[in-house]
């Protein structure tokens, strides 16, 4: 049953995190299979004079959010509330929140937010809403709110807040990640070393599709000094970042860099009866002689990986190799499905090589071979061939794997 985690993050400002956690999902964006669950966090500053909420929570969890708020605060004394990005995981909550607060509060965000939230949930929750230009600064309990806009991180309404004389970054989708870790912060190491792969599953099928402008914002805000400056960082999903806050960014940077784990190649294939599972042990059995790390992914009558796990691991992967069978004229369905998820949302400068099996005319190779020129991704080679591996065709995925090595030495 999801759960709610309402703690005291600071006495000065005094700071709260209202975290719900969903451990319910199953298909982030009725799409990615995350059985690790994730987190909705939203914060309330209380200051002089004012309280400040920081996004909300999914619909579904209005009631779990709401117990949540009251316990810190009585919704009627909200005066101001941020929305940083309007995705109904953070804004589901938000007519209920407006209607218990008397919509007394005052919204803040982009124009494009104003825009999606009207949409979403009609006229009256942006009866009172103050659109901020990129970098604005708005005065708020004594304190400065500096807003920047970091557009498709994830979407083209997204911005930050910077709480200037307390070095507070909220940062929304920017900085999140899958999971329900076991503490709200990054004090301790397991946790965190847990959690890092959660992230990177994260940024590529939640991010991925817009991942050049994870670097290019992170660079914004770096060039801001906020990256540097920032005693906290407060992400809308995960673990907050308190004890090293730059490592969270850095961790961005890496991913939307696609910067790879030293010999870790990635392999994926399918295989029906077996043909192209042998062409792959040869593949994985040269591979490893030369010293190379096999991640194996395969889709066979008994094993089904999730495609969200498959693109987690592609940023930091040196290479790839993909196995797969031709079926009705076409590539393997769950290949196809896959490669086409591969370069729309982790689409990486990376060497490619290509093995295939058929029964009468392959074409599999070819269309993979079209899909991959058309990408980011450099082709190696293209091993193919009928039925099953002769002694000429071992020695030509050999040597495939040997070109893939000159490639990357
Ligand atoms: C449903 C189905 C459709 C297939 N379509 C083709 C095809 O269009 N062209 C072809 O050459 N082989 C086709 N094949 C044969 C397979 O590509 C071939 O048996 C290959 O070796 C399968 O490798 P695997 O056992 O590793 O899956 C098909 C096989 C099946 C079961």
């Amino acid at each position: 049953m999801p759960n709610l985690k309402v703690e005291k993050i600071l006495d000065d400002p005094e700071l709260y995190i209202i975290r719900v956690d969903d451990d319910r999902i199953k298909y982030f964006e009725a799409t990615w299979d995350i059985p690790e669950g994730i987190t909705y966090n939203s914060y309330l500053l209380k200051l002089d004079g004012a309280v400040v909420l920081f996004d909300v929570s999914k619909e579904e969890y209005t009631e779990l959010f709401m117990e949540g708020l009251r316990k810190v605060v009585d919704p009627r004394e909200i005066t101001h509330i941020v929305t940083h990005h309007t995705e109904p995981d953070h804004t589901g909550a938000l007519p209920a929140v407006l209607e218990a607060n008397g919509y007394r509060a005052q919204l803040i965000g982009t124009t494009f937010a104003k825009r999606f939230l009207e949409g979403f949930y009609g006229e009256k929750v942006v009866e009172n809403f103050h659109t901020i230009n990129d970098g604005e600064e708005m005065k708020i309990g004594g304190k400065t709110f500096r807003f920047i806009t970091v557009p498709w991180l994830h979407w083209p309404d997204t911005m930050i807040t910077y709480v200037v004389e307390d070095k507070l970054l909220f940062s929304c989708d920017a900085g999140g990640g899958y999971g329900i870790p076991r503490s709200i912060d990054d004090s301790d190491e397991e946790i965190v070393e847990e959690y890092l792969p959660h992230v990177t599953k994260y940024i590529v099928t939640v991010i991925g599709h817009y991942h050049k402008y994870i670097v290019q914002n992170i660079k914004k805000l770096k060039s801001l000094g906020v990256v540097e400056e920032a005693r906290m960082i407060l992400p809308g999903h995960g673990l907050i970042w308190k004890k090293d806050p730059m490592r969270i960014f850095e961790h961005y940077e890496r991913v939307g860099a696609g910067t790879p784990t030293k010999d870790k190649v990635l392999v994926i294939y399918d295989s029906m009866y077996g043909f192209v599972e042998r062409r792959m042990k040869i593949i994985i059995d040269e591979l490893r002689k030369h010293g190379k790390k096999p991640v194996i992914y395969r889709f066979t009558d008994k094993e089904t990986p999730a495609v969200s796990d498959i693109l987690g691991d592609v940023p930091d992967s040196e290479a790839i190799i993909i196995g797969a069978s031709t079926y009705e004229a076409e590539i393997h369905p769950r290949i196809r499905y896959t490669l086409y998820e591969i370069v729309d949302k982790a689409n990486y400068e990376k060497p490619v090589l290509i093995v295939g099996a058929f029964g009468w005319a392959g074409v599999a190779g070819k269309k993979i071979e079209t899909l991959i020129t058309r990408s980011k991704f450099d082709h190696v080679d293209t091993v193919e061939s009928r039925g099953m591996p002769r002694p000429e065709d071992e020695e030509k995925l050999r040597e495939g794997v040997r070109k893939l090595i000159t490639w990357l030495s």
